[in-house]
């Protein structure tokens, strides 16, 4: 259940205020979601989310939102917040803050096509290159100085095995981030959560892509990996699935093509995605914060997603 906050009618109403969005006619809340309060919000003028940050603060949302803005505001399938006549993006609402963004069409899939695949690689790739002029600087909030803080927390509950594997992904991680090919790599905001849930799907088109709450400046080849490791694979065994990977990569390379260093340092950032998740399971699982008691997601699939990645790849980009 994620309404966290509650609101009425008449907060709500007043709260639209100058959005210039149309007069309030209805609202729900909306179930699934662990981070936010989310409500559907229909006016005279259409069908609108309205999400309220449960702990995204000022400093981190003008990045979020403002993304979302630039994207949106260059084509692609992504909530464009919708700005208040001072230009502001998100206001206080029961002291929270709140953003009213455009409600796309589409539901997500659990079982991905190919040609779902290489849909989401289109777009990962298209998001890349629209978002090169984007001003915002936000580090990604789960780069390898957090995992290397959050699994010293971790390491005490872990069993000798994982504790060992852990270990020694963060010193190959370490490692690897000081080399020239990864010193090279293209950099930008990317969503950094492209998962299958985070994406609206109407059959094989696109609808849209939703929660940029984990976007940070990060490689592209990391971003793509993250979408790889949770589009492309087994969900049983982890294994890549590779008609799926195929299709992505595929999609991803018609509107940009990788550069040598991408090519070389795909295996690794496949481990890199791996890791990252692997990691804030844990952190969820070993300290949940409040809401996520009942939410917190199985750290062993990441776990064996990662096993996977470091024995062996199907294919070079
Ligand atoms: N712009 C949108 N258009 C259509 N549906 C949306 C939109 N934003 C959110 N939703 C719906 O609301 C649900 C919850 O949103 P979201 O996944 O962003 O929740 P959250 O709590 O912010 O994040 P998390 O998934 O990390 O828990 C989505 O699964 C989707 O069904
Ligand atoms: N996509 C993340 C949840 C945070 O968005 C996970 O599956 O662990």
């Amino acid at each position: 259940m994620a309404v966290f906050t509650r609101v009425t009618h008449d907060e709500i109403q007043h709260w639209l205020g100058d959005l210039a969005c149309g007069e309030l006619q209805s609202f729900e809340g909306i179930a699934s979601g662990i981070e936010n309060t989310n409500y559907f919000v229909n006016t005279c003028k259409g069908r609108y989310v309205l999400t309220i940050f449960e702990k995204l603060t000022d400093r981190e949302l003008p990045f979020y939102l403002g993304l979302m803005q630039h994207l949106a505001g260059k084509g692609l399938p992504v909530p464009g917040p919708i700005a208040s006549r001072d230009g502001a993006l998100f206001r206080p609402l029961q002291g929270k803050p709140a953003t009213l963004v455009n409600c796309l069409a589409g539901s997500s899939v659990t079982h991905p096509t190919p040609l779902q695949c290489e849909e989401i690689g289109r777009f990962s790739a298209k998001a890349h290159l629209a978002a090169a002029d984007f001003a915002g600087t936000l580090e990604n909030p789960r780069n390898l100085s957090w995992i290397v803080s959050a699994a010293r927390a971790i390491k005490p509950h872990l069993p000798a095995e994982e504790l060992s594997l852990l270990e020694d992904e963060i010193l190959f991680q370490t490692q690897l981030s000081r080399s020239a090919d990864y010193q090279s790599l293209e950099k930008g905001a990317v969503h950094a959560d492209l998962f299958k849930d985070n994406a609206l799907m109407q059959g094989e088109h696109l609808g849209g892509v939703i929660d940029f709450y984990f976007a940070g400046v990060d490689t592209y080849l990391f971003d793509l990996a993250v979408t790889a490791n949770d589009w492309c694979i087994d969900v049983n065994t982890g294994e890549f699935l590779e008609p799926q990977l195929r299709a992505l990569v595929h999609g991803y390379s018609e509107h940009r093509p990788f550069p040598d260093a991408e090519k070389r340092l795909w295996q690794g950032m496949l481990r890199a995605a791996a890791l990252r998740f692997w990691t804030s399971r844990l952190s969820d699982y070993f300290m949940p914060r409040e809401a996520e008691v009942l939410n917190v997601k199985d750290p062993r699939h990441f776990e064996r997603v990662l096993k996977a990645r470091r024995q062996s790849i199907p294919f070079e980009l």
